[in-house]
């Protein structure tokens, strides 16, 4: 069986955070690849500043590149509605019959877990991974694994926040993404 990590979120902008708990859970867990899987709609915020689908994941990309073990997963993009992953993960599991999925979530998420769609079914489905994150916990009634992971306390909506207010984010997120919000004048640059 092929096991690979699926690393779901908004990435607006992705950043170090998503880079590092990905690369330590693929070498915790022996996983073959990770996919970084950008939502249509999060279940469960609004994303306030207009950003393009385009625009995450040509971010994404630029992100990634240097990697071999990562890749993208768009059946979210391709799908309209609300991203619930139950539903991607029946979707998934049913494409590729021969793989194990572990879910890759952060503290902020774990703590959220009992309000997920459908979490009972999607637990029997996929196996999930939490990491911890500064300011949230990881303890959950659920049967999940874990992953020790460096502690970083970066977040999208740090990033945003300082583009906006003019600060630097050089180190916090990969060059090339950050060339790339500076050149489209994204965020309010
Ligand atoms: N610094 C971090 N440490 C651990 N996990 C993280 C970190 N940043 C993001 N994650 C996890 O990565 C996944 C995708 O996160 P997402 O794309 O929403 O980024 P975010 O930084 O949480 O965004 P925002 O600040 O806009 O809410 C989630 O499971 C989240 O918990
Ligand atoms: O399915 C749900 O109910 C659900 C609720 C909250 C989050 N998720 C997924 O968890 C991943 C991280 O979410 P986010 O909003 O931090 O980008 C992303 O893939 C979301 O679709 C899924």
């Amino acid at each position: 069986m092929k096991k690979v990590g699926i690393l779901g979120g908004t990435f607006n902008p992705p950043h170090t955070g998503h880079l590092v708990i990905a690369n330590e859970v693929l070498y915790a867990y022996g996983l073959d690849e990770v996919w970084f899987m950008p939502n249509q709609v999060p279940p469960h915020k609004t994303v306030d500043e207009p950003i393009s689908h385009s625009d995450r994941l040509a971010m994404l990309e630029l992100a990634i590149a240097d990697n071999e073990r990562f890749r993208i997963e768009k059946a979210e993009l391709e799908r309209s509605g609300r991203s619930y992953t139950y539903e991607t993960m029946k979707i998934l599991k049913d494409m590729y019959k021969e793989t194990d999925f572990h879910f890759i979530i952060g503290g902020d998420m774990v703590e959220y877990l009992p309000k997920w769609h459908k979490i009972d079914e999607l637990l029997k489905m996929i196996k999930f991974v939490g990491v911890s994150r500064p300011s949230y916990s990881t303890e959950t009634p659920y049967d999940i694994l874990y992953a020790e992971t460096p502690q970083m306390d970066i977040s999208s909506s740090m990033i945003r926040e300082r583009v906006r207010d003019g600060r630097s984010i050089r180190y916090l997120l990969p060059d090339p993404v950050r060339v790339y919000i500076e050149e489209r004048g994204l965020y309010g640059t």
